[in-house]
């Protein structure tokens, strides 16, 4: 049995699989908090359902996959060596080519094995026409790749909860109205906005003014952006945009129908299976 991990900024997704195993079933949890006296304590508690099956059988081998800092890194190591001594862990690092995917970047280890996992992925599914690989998590990512399979390079934008952060930290006088949209009330003010002022996109209060801000901030970047590669790739086919990450959902609806769009959720996770299980 093995275990594969794609360990995000906000959040940890493992999949415990044998060998033979196809499908991939992801299983969440949150970091601890920076905060936590214990994080290495705290992390091997709420991993420890991740990694040891229902008849307490856990993994040979674990794959990593990290865009974390080497702090986080180390409690991760960690807290795996406590639940299971026996496995042998193995970091996956991003290389020029793989699985007919070849990096953009000059120094391929300079890019996020995230976003490597999401193209060779969505290159698999999809890999006879042009795609937009957008990962909406901590940060949204967001490449290229011709239809061969080159990756032609990216964007790296602030996500949904980043943008609140930075407004958080740098305009304090906001902060009642960021609060108001982080603590789940946001939902609420979003869920609110009439459909009239959603199309007009202008707030008459200061949460609405931000949630709109991020809306278009993030649509007009996004869409602009698909619109000029769905041009320059035409020869090659329709542009196709697959997205996954905690914030899909949400920038589904801001794409332009005119891009054709799928949400494929376990986009990182297969593709740590994927480059794992890969002859390099
Ligand atoms: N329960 C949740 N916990 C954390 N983030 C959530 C949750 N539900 C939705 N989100 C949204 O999902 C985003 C994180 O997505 P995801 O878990 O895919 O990121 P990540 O893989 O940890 O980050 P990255 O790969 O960018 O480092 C957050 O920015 C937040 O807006
Ligand atoms: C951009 C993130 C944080 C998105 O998860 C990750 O892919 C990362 O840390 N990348 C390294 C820098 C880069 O991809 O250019």
């Amino acid at each position: 049995m093995n275990c594969y991990i794609d360990a995000g900024n906000s959040r940890i997704k493992a999949h415990l699989a044998r060998r033979s195993q196809k499908d991939v079933e992801p299983a969440m949890i949150d970091w601890p908090p920076a905060t936590e006296p214990d994080a290495v304590g705290a992390l091997a508690t709420r991993l420890e359902p991740l990694l040891v099956d229902e008849k307490g059988r856990s993994p040979k081998q674990i794959v990593l996959a990290s865009v974390v800092e080497d702090r986080r890194r180390e409690w991760l190591e960690t807290a795996i060596a406590e639940i299971c001594p026996q496995a042998q862990c193995r970091w996956l690092t991003v290389p020029r080519k793989c699985c007919h995917v070849r990096v953009a970047y000059e120094s391929p280890e300079g890019l996020g094995i995230d976003r490597f996992c999401a193209m060779i992925e969505a290159h698999a599914r999809h890999g006879d026409r042009p795609l937009a690989v957008i990962n909406a998590g901590t940060a949204i990512t967001l490449d290229v790749l011709g239809a061969d399979g080159q990756h032609l390079g990216g964007l790296i934008l602030p996500g949904w909860r980043a943008q609140l952060e930075a407004l958080r930290v740098t305009t304090p006088a906001l902060g009642a109205a960021v609060e108001s949209l982080e603590t789940g009330e946001g939902g609420a003010v979003s869920a609110e906005i009439p459909e009239a002022t959603r199309r007009l996109g202008l707030g008459a209060d200061t949460a609405t003014a931000i949630e709109l801000g991020r809306h278009w901030l993030l649509a007009s970047g996004v869409n602009q952006m698909l619109a000029v590669w769905q041009e320059r790739l035409a020869d090659e086919g329709e542009l196709l945009a697959v997205l996954s990450g905690g914030d899909a959902g949400r920038l589904v609806d801001l794409i332009d129908p005119a891009i054709e769009q799928r949400v494929e959720d376990d986009l990182v996770l297969s593709g740590v299976v994927r480059l794992a299980r890969a002859r390099r």
